[in-house]
């Protein structure tokens, strides 16, 4: 039977922190009797990822994405439960398992700031003990892939964000890891680089058939990289299937496209729903997804309609909306408008 690349099960972490009393008083007992809270980052979190999956792991700030993925990097210990990646317990740090899994986070340097970005990529060489042919040839192939070819003799100060992000992207990948961790790869980057990035990570996974978890806010990076989701809040998942499945669950609404005979817009058509957009004769109507076909029929038989439309909601929005839900319940706040028909 074939082994999932990553299987996690009743995974928690908890955090113990200080909390500070406020006074001066209360500082002083403080130092004597110091009063603990607990923060339950991760709380018996479980999901499989097959080999050659790319799976995005979203969730609201705080929901406990990075902690999940110092947890399957082996940099943190849980407080309960079991992960697997490629069949080693990651905080066991067995060195087998350090040669074989990346972790990219794009909030940190992992290149020596000062060096050119050639220096550090040698000094994984030596720690990862890759042999000089494969050496060059990933150097040569990544550097390629990623247009920095010219770039990697520059020290990594003198990099543009994008350009810096891309040589920590091939310092990750100098190995050859099978399962690749993304926390928020194009972060802080410009639409370009974003989009650079993104095309890298497809082609290179598709081609190499590596595993890949990426968390990203940046809707436009899962829709492009993945087909799957897992949505944490709360340190609880809340929702584990295909991307097409968020939208159909947790949608309430969908966008009626509608093009008008004439030069007009017809006066009245909030009573069917939000105007999302309006550029006469044309408008984009937000309706409840199971008044559709009531909504369109009244339509249809009122005006004359050249052309229309049903398109879902753009996933940013429906993510967003999903975040702003409640920590503990498991569904979402926002709920459907009745509108009249
Ligand atoms: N070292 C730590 N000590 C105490 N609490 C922590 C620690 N690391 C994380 N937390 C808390 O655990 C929770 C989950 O944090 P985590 O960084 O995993 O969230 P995240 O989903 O990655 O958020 P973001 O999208 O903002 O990066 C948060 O409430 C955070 O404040």
């Amino acid at each position: 039977m074939l082994m999932p690349a990553i299987e996690v099960n009743n995974l928690s972490k908890t955090y113990r922190v200080y909390r500070k009393r406020e006074g001066l008083m209360a500082s002083i007992t403080g130092l004597f009797h110091r009063e603990y809270s607990e923060v339950h980052a991760v709380e018996k979190v479980g999901f499989q990822i097959e080999k050659g999956e790319m799976v995005a792991f979203l969730g609201p700030n705080g929901a406990g994405k990075t902690t999940t993925l110092k947890l399957l990097s082996g940099l943190i210990f849980p407080t309960s439960g079991d992960a697997k990646v490629l069949g080693y317990t990651p905080w066991e740090r067995h060195n087998d398992y350090r040669r074989r899994f990346s972790l990219v986070m794009g909030q940190k340097n992992q290149l020596w700031w000062d060096l050119p970005a050639q220096e550090s990529f040698r000094l994984h060489k030596e720690i990862y003990r890759i042999d000089n042919k494969t050496f060059d040839n990933r150097v040569e192939e990544l550097t390629e892939l990623l247009e920095v070819k010219k770039l990697v003799g520059q020290p990594v100060r003198e990099l543009s964000l994008g350009e810096r992000m891309r040589m920590e992207l091939i310092a990750a990948l100098l190995h050859g890891p099978e399962v690749l961790l993304l926390d928020e790869p194009t972060i802080g980057l410009d639409v370009v680089s974003q989009r650079r990035v993104q095309e890298f990570l497809r082609y290179y996974q598709q081609e190499r058939k590596i595993t890949v978890v990426l968390t990203s806010h940046y809707m436009k990076d899962v829709e492009a990289l993945c087909s799957r989701a897992i949505i944490i809040n709360g340190g609880k998942v809340k929702h584990d299937g295909p991307l097409v499945e968020i939208l159909d669950r947790f949608s309430k609404y969908k966008i009626i496209d509608l093009l008008f005979a004439g030069t007009e817009i017809p006066a009245g058509l909030e009573r069917y729903g939000t105007i999302q957009e309006s550029t006469p004769p044309r408008v984009k109507l937000q309706v409840p997804r199971n008044k559709i076909p009531e909504i369109l029929t009244n339509l249809l038989s009122q005006y004359t309609i050249e052309d229309v439309g049903v398109q879902e909601r753009p996933l940013e929005e429906v993510i967003a909306e999903l975040f702003t839900s409640d920590r503990d319940s498991d569904e979402p706040s926002v709920l459907p408008e009745e509108s009249p028909v």
